[in-house]
């Protein structure tokens, strides 16, 4: 495995991360300054748009201290591209070997989307122990999370999908979850009114959290 970061520092940098949909370039450094002035460390900008992989670039170069990474990475090329444009990490909601192939050439960790044991177990021959727990709350929740902990206590997750700061806690008091992620902490609605403050405001309740 050649990773120039550790996954597990990817997931104890922020108990909250967010997922970032960014729709115009000219919002990502601002939304991305709002979080982190809330305290999160960790961004997940989600390949989803046009503009996502000039947002990773930009986010890279104006905020250095950011450890932004991609989200929504579903292919052996989508990870090429993401590392490229210089995404610190790599997320999917998914896993597949020709992925998880491609990622361990490296140079950025991936952390794979699972929501089965069987999942996991895939994962762990090819030498994982982090993935996403996605999508979370329609595949269990905190209960499918614990119980998964019994047979692999030493598998660690970020479970996303569903999360808000209702159910966060009920998943970051399990000591099989490092962080919870979500969209819940950069609202559409608050991007496009350039609501920055509105933003800080969401990231540092979230933060307080753990
Ligand atoms: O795109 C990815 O890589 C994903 O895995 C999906 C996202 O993490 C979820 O769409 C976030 O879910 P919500 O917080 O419920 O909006």
């Amino acid at each position: 495995m050649t990773w120039n970061l550790a996954p597990q520092d990817v997931l104890t940098a922020s108990p909250v991360m967010p997922v970032l949909v960014i729709e115009e370039l000219e919002h990502a450094v601002p939304l991305a300054r709002a979080l982190m002035a809330g305290g999160v460390k960790v961004l997940e900008v989600t390949l989803r748009t046009q503009c996502a992989l000039d947002a990773i670039r930009l986010i890279a170069k104006e905020l250095p201290d950011a450890l932004v990474g991609a989200g929504t990475v579903l292919n052996s090329e989508d990870y090429q591209a993401a590392v490229a444009a210089g995404a610190k990490f790599v997320i999917s909601p998914g896993m597949t070997p020709s992925l998880v192939q491609a990622a361990l050439a490296g140079p950025a960790p991936l952390i794979p989307g699972v929501s089965t044991l069987s999942e996991v177990m895939t994962g762990m021959d090819m030498g994982l122990s982090y993935f996403k727990f996605f999508p979370a709350e329609a595949s269990g929740g905190a209960p499918a999370l614990k119980a998964m902990g019994g047979p692999i206590p030493q598998v660690k997750f970020c479970p996303t999908g569903g999360i808000s700061e209702q159910n966060a806690a009920s998943y970051l008091k399990l000591p099989n979850v490092l962080c919870v992620g979500g969209s819940w902490l950069a609202p559409k609605g608050l991007i496009e009114a350039g609501d920055w403050d509105g933003i800080t405001a969401l990231a540092r309740e979230a933060y307080s959290l753990k």
